[in-house]
């Protein structure tokens, strides 16, 4: 949930661009994310959110543009303790127990959560006792979780935080994730999951190549990109005239059944109805697949 506060935001990107070489892996993005929000960060592979986050996290430099979190550079928030994250590359395994890892990590905060809290929210509370560098892969995956909540963060930072993770862990994870965003800290995820930012998150930011191609929630993102998809069958007849029909953006033919993705499904029925083609008549609202594809196609360039 937004709040409304006087206080700088969580996370401000202005204009923050990152070149790789001829790379332009993040490419003047420009973002407020309010204290409180639960955000996600959705693209396909390569299109620029680790580096967002790495940005974020003040673990590279941004060459133009600024980052700010709560109002001061990246490394001042998170020295203060203010900023906790979870990465996708595991640092060398230490080779201690869960609970003293996390315990090493929450005494580096000035006010963190209790260990058995941070185990307990991570779902990790059975594993205490067990050595860090004999855990399974979801189960360090948990950990890390555990690491990331141990100081009691404003803002939690979670790269592809389910990656590893079977069904029952990955409820079980968003449950932890969700209960700690209630208690009004902000959190932002990076995913590839469209179901998991749409079930999970207040806002979704689609990155692709580098930029913001949308922001919103999961209906607005659907309406906005997808609309309607109208189908019916061809029963032999041709799809010649179909784009032009109302509200109709893009006709395609699976089989015997045409597709049309329409802006105005009414006016689209009613001009098919008109002519007749009515058999099998379906219209169904775009799904949060369709709209990430239509905000992510790659277009040719012009030439
Ligand atoms: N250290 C680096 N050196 C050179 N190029 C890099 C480096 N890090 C990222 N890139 C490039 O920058 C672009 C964005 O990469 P980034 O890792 O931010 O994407 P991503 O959305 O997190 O991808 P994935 O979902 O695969 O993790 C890619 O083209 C990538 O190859």
């Amino acid at each position: 949930m937004t709040k409304t506060t006087g206080a700088p935001p969580a996370v401000s990107f202005t204009g923050a661009v990152k070149t790789y070489g001829e790379v332009r892996a993040v490419d003047g993005i420009d973002l407020r994310i309010a204290r409180g929000e639960t955000v996600a960060l959705l693209g396909r592979n390569g299109a620029g959110k680790s580096t967002t986050i790495a940005l974020l996290l003040g673990l590279v430099e941004a060459d133009a543009g600024a980052v700010e979190l709560f109002g001061a550079s990246p490394e001042r928030s998170v020295r203060s303790g203010r900023v906790g994250a979870m990465l996708q590359e595991g640092r060398a395994v230490p080779r201690v127990t869960v609970r003293e890892l996390v315990t090493f990590v929450a005494g580096r905060y000035p006010a963190p959560l209790p260990v058995a809290r941070a185990l307990e929210l991570a779902g990790i509370a059975e594993l205490a006792g067990r050595r860090v560098d004999r855990l399974s892969g979801g189960q360090t995956q948990r950990v890390r979780f555990a690491v990331a909540l141990a100081g009691n963060p404003s803002l939690i930072v979670l790269d592809e935080p389910t990656a590893a993770l079977d069904v029952e862990a990955r409820h079980a994870f968003w449950d932890s994730m969700r209960a700690y965003a209630r208690r009004g800290h902000t959190v932002l995820f990076s995913t590839h999951h469209l179901e998991e930012a749409d079930a999970h998150a207040d806002r979704i930011l689609v990155i692709d190549r580098g930029r913001i191609v949308a922001d919103g929630s999961g209906d607005l993102l659907k309406r906005s990109a997808g609309g309607n998809l109208v189908s019916f069958d061809l029963a032999g007849r041709g799809t010649q005239g179909l784009s032009l029909l109302p509200g109709v953006r893009s006709v395609e033919v699976r089989g015997d059944r045409a597709l049309l993705r329409t802006d105005d499904s009414d006016a689209t029925v009613v001009a098919l109805a008109e002519l007749g083609a009515v058999r099998g008549l379906e219209v169904a609202p775009a799904s949060l697949d369709d709209a990430f594809l239509a905000l992510t196609a790659r277009i040719p360039e012009a030439v």
